[in-house]
């Protein structure tokens, strides 16, 4: 019988879970010998050394912190599973629960309105059943511009709608399906009529489009010249029509579109996207209220009509859905090219680490593509008597929407009610720039548990950050919000483990203390260098037995690194690109970040969102997909990575000229090696600096100012070795 066939499958693989935890096993291992080599050799330190302690004190701390976050992580490869799911056994479609779809934009000028346009279009495409999809659009903007697409986007609807459903086209954001070749499975192709329907909704999305560029080039719409972004009234429209088109007979089944503009005023904090949230899902409670909600990021269009069905298989599966969250599927992009210098894929997070946690209590909530379960946002205590007035000021003074918080959606298996409501508010949180993560995790502390979802068809795709600028300002913002969590009362590391599965709050305070690996990196960086050019050796000499202690973490960890890599589709090339693009991002924007957010945590700044960018840049897109990276980022990112290239230059030739000279080797081999390879690995900046004439050079002003910080740093450094 059908309804007895499972929804949904779940994957172990041995081999990873083998490799993986003899790996950790036998590194764990090696650490503790190198840990052992260190603090023996401080505790001996005064009666034998002439080494001075403050440098070794300082690579022995990197390497603690180092060691730390790498043994945190390591709960992502304990059991790391994937899933295949069978929508065909879903039930009937007048079974199915109905979704309102969340789509977020803030800013018409760095996400182009025809771009949010399409997500919308591709959203209401959904291959979902007539009148259970509701679209909500947020414009935290405010912006005429963007009503105004919203309401051609409609119209375009009515004819884009039925074309997709009669041809069962894949591809339902328009740009994407206009644009490619096509897909010659679509139902009728090649058929004389096909072609010429084809033709026509092609021609009407042509005049949609013109219809909202002209919009843009006019500038604003009427005259609203007092309304600006952080300073309007709210407005709420559901998007109806207002024309006398001649429809097609099945364009009544489109679906609600609803626009929201939240109020916002100077005076009064908005939460940026997590406020836009919970804005949302208070009026789409009063509208459509139902019961699951997928969210959007305004450029994470959706690229398969499938994903709604493919969660419900979670979601309707009643062995799982009681205590079931949400169903997060990946961040995918579209503009990724196969050398992705700037790993702007997030391959590890998306292949590696999601997969993990799926084994374990389930994926991180990443903020776009996921399929939540109304009620789990609504907090935990709406089912217990609760008294009216403590509901209005969790929720606002509607009594039409805490009427709706009386669902019949209810989640039994949530444990700690009573502390939680103490703790908690309604919604996506505000206490961090990174909303989606806190907000996944509290909800994992509340008993929820979610599901990653990775089919081979990438359901969403958005616009990854493909230059360097967008990844610094990006990263900064992520680090930033991480930190804010890892410093706060709900630190992962301590407040989870009595919540949650002492693996999975690993892997959650793993994520919140990422940007800490500025810390080793930095070091590493600089202070085996500066001992280099003064004659002191911080690492066993290669004719001690310690060596091969050092030599065995260095390859081990390159080479789980490249199993990772080549296991989840990865290149020798995307190894390569991995590594550098972690020591770029430890040494500027991690430690950025870790300082924004620390700050932030003691008051003395302001939380801010400065959204990415989403409109293509011709000219960096030439750069990435050369494989060279383009340096017109500002000087507070560029010089740090510059200078210590300088530095790593000096004391790679000032230590190959030592050791030919003095003969030093032994001693000091280690120290030159290091040099070694992060030249070798960081390769482009030098061609940046040196060989490379084009527009994404490093200036040589730029190395100018590196290499005098540089300097700086040897002269003061080498003063207070001597000291
Ligand atoms: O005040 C704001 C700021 C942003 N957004 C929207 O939030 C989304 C995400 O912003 P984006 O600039 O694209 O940030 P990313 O760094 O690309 O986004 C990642 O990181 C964010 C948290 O930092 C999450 O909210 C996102 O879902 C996640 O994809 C976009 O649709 C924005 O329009 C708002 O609605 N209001
Ligand atoms: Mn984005």
């Amino acid at each position: 019988m059908e309804g007895s066939l499972p929804l949904h499958i779940c994957h172990v693989n041995p081999l990873s879970i083998f490799i993986n935890r003899s790996h950790t096993f036998i590194h764990s291992i090696a650490l503790a010998l190198l840990i052992y080599y260190r603090a023996s050799f401080l505790s001996q330190h005064p009666k034998t050394s002439a080494t001075p302690i403050l440098p070794w004190l300082l690579v022995f701390v990197a390497e603690l912190v180092l060691s730390f976050i790498w043994l945190i992580g390591q709960a992502y490869r304990w059991r790391p599973v994937s899933r295949t799911v069978f929508p065909e056994r879903l039930p009937e479609d007048d079974k199915l629960p109905a979704i309102d779809v969340f789509i977020f934009t803030v800013d018409p000028n760095k996400e182009p309105t025809l771009k949010v346009m399409n997500t919308v279009l591709s959203a209401m495409a959904l291959d979902y059943p007539q009148g259970k999809l509701h679209v909500y659009v947020s414009d935290d903007g405010g912006s005429p511009v963007t009503l105004h697409g919203l309401k051609e986007a409609w119209r375009f609807a009515k004819w884009w709608l039925p074309f997709c459903r009669r041809y069962r086209i894949k591809t339902r954001c328009p740009e994407a399906y206009f644009s490619a070749s096509n897909d010659d499975d679509d139902e009728g192709f090649g058929s004389s009529e096909f072609i010429t329907e084809r033709k026509k909704t092609q021609e009407r999305y042509e005049m949609f489009k013109k219809s909202i560029t002209e919009v843009k080039e006019r500038g604003r719409l009427g005259d609203n010249s007092r309304i600006t972004a952080q300073d309007h009234p709210s407005v709420i429209e559901v998007i109806q029509d207002d024309s006398d088109d001649k429809v097609q007979e099945d364009q009544e089944n489109i679906p609600l579109l609803v626009y929201v503009a939240r109020e916002k005023r100077p005076s009064h904090p908005h939460h940026f996207k997590a406020g836009a949230v919970n804005v949302l899902q208070r009026v789409s409670s009063v509208i459509s209220n139902s019961p699951y909600i997928l969210a959007l990021d305004c450029d994470m269009y959706c690229n398969d009509p499938t994903s709604a069905r493919q969660a419900m298989c979670f979601h309707l599966d009643p062995k799982i859905s009681p205590t079931l969250a949400f169903v997060q599927f990946p961040q995918r992009f579209h503009n990724i090219c196969k050398n992705d210098i700037y790993d702007a894929q997030l391959r590890s997070a998306y292949s590696l680490m999601w997969c993990g946690l799926d084994g374990l209590q389930g994926p991180v909530l990443s903020g776009t593509g996921f399929y939540i379960k109304r009620v789990s946002l609504c907090g935990s205590f709406i089912h217990e008597d609760v008294d009216l007035t403590e509901l209005k000021q969790s929720f606002g003074s509607s009594n039409e929407l805490i009427k709706s918080l009386h669902g019949n959606y209810e989640p039994n298996a949530i444990n700690g009610q009573q502390e939680l409501l103490k703790e908690t508010q309604v919604g996506f949180l505000y206490d961090s720039v990174a909303e989606d993560f806190f907000t996944g995790f509290i909800l994992q502390c509340k008993g929820w548990t979610s599901v990653y979802c990775n089919p081979s068809r990438a359901q969403f795709l958005g616009s990854g950050s493909a230059n360097l600028n967008d990844l610094m300002i990006q990263g900064m913002r992520w680090s930033s919000g991480l930190i804010e969590v890892g410093f706060s009362k709900f630190c992962p590391l301590i407040y989870g483990p009595p919540r949650m599965s002492f693996l999975e709050s690993m892997c959650y305070g793993e994520l919140s203390f990422f940007p800490f690996y500025f810390l080793p990196l930095w070091c590493f960086a600089t202070i085996p260098q500066l001992c280099l050019l003064n004659g002191i050796p911080l690492y066993p000499k290669v004719s001690s037995s310690y060596f091969v202690i050092f030599l065995f973490i260095f390859l081990s960890s390159l080479a789980k690194l490249l199993q990772e890599i080549l296991f989840t589709g990865g290149s020798f090339l995307s190894w390569v690109n991995e590594q550098r693009i972690w020591m770029m991002k430890s040494v500027t924007f991690h430690l950025y970040g870790t300082l924004d957010g620390i700050m932030k945590r003691i008051g003395i700044k302001e939380a801010s969102f400065v959204p990415s960018n989403k409109v293509d840049d011709d000219e960096q897109l030439k750069l990435y997909e050369m494989g060279k990276f383009g340096f017109q980022i500002p000087n507070i990112f560029l010089v740090p990575m510059v200078a210590l290239i300088i530095l790593n230059m000096a004391s790679f030739v000032g230590g190959l000229v030592r050791v030919v000279f003095l003969g030093d080797w032994d001693n000091m081999f280690v120290q030159v090696f290091i040099s070694f390879y992060i030249l070798v690995i960081n390769f482009p900046i030098i061609e940046g600096m040196i060989i490379r004439k084009d527009k994404g050079r490093v200036q040589p002003s730029v190395t100018l100012l590196s290499a005098m910080f540089s300097t700086i740093f040897l002269l003061v450094g080498s003063f207070i070795l001597h000291c």
